[in-house]
């Protein structure tokens, strides 16, 4: 279990995180919302040992991960989805998740690209398979579809085996369709490999069909917290959208 407990952020005189406690079963699939500048960003940042918190604790692997490096907390299985499939426009989709899944197993990438062993290749070909990406597989990073793009950066998460897995926006700047397809990969891993996702989002119709749990943060403290069932009814919530345009209203008359 991951369980962030009385995490508090500050920069400058901007309370990003304030006191926030959430406990993220194994296995379960949570959304993050909440408006603009609500801390989300920062919650992740937190958790995945990017910045360190004034206040509070992280744990997970059984041990409170503060000060941790971001590296160190990849190792202990923590991994994270960076847009990063684009440093590598001149590798194809298949070779960038064999150098990420190379650098996972420490192992050499040059030696591994002209002697590959089965074990790396068997794991590139599982991760190109769950993502649907196996027919991409030689298709250079450059060329893919911003959606494809995305996917393989979730694949290169992937590469690290991780048991939680922090999805920042994997649905940003897609088209109603290819988002539903994006969303639809992630269930897809999620119930699959029987990992841990956390993912923030914006689209409602999308958080309120798929997530588990919801949190909402509001100026960075948890305004609320339960299903979609419990948010979609939840006053401060209604109203804490209220005037913004993620239609939460829309959202809430659906399913
Ligand atoms: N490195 C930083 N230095 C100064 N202020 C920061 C920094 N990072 C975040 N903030 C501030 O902390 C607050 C929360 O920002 P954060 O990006 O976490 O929100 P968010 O919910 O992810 O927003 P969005 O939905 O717009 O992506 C904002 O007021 C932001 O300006």
């Amino acid at each position: 279990m991951l369980s962030v407990q009385n995490l508090s952020k500050s920069f400058g005189g901007v309370q990003a995180t304030r006191d926030v406690s959430i406990d993220f079963p194994d296995g379960s699939l949570t959304a993050i919302i909440g408006p603009n500048g609500a801390g989300k960003t920062t919650f992740f940042n937190l958790i995945s040992g990017a910045i360190r918190p004034d206040a509070g604790k992280v744990v997970f692997a059984g041990q409170d991960i503060v000060g941790r490096s971001s590296l160190e907390v990849v190792r202990l299985g923590m991994a994270r989805a960076f847009q990063v499939a684009a440093l590598f426009p001149s590798l194809t989709v298949k070779d960038a998740v064999t150098a990420a899944v190379t650098s996972h197993q420490r192992k050499s990438w040059t030696l591994l690209q002209r002697f590959p062993l089965e074990g790396t290749q068997h794991r590139t070909d599982e991760i190109l398979e769950l993502l649907g990406l196996s027919s991409k597989a030689n298709t250079l990073s450059r060329n893919l579809s911003h959606g494809d793009q995305k996917l393989l950066d979730i694949g290169l998460a992937l590469a690290m085996d991780p048991k939680v897995l922090l999805l920042d926006e994997p649905t940003a700047g897609m088209g109603p369709d290819e988002r539903w397809r994006m969303i639809g990969k992630v269930q897809h891993l999620w119930e699959v490999k029987k990992m841990t996702v956390l993912f923030i989002e914006h689209d409602m119709d999308i958080v309120f069909k798929i997530a588990q749990a919801i949190h909402v943060l509001k100026y960075g403290a948890v305004l609320a917290q339960g299903t979609a069932d419990e948010i979609r009814r939840n006053q401060d919530v209604i109203d804490a959208y209220l005037g913004t345009d993620h239609h939460l209203a829309h959202a809430a008359g659906q399913e």
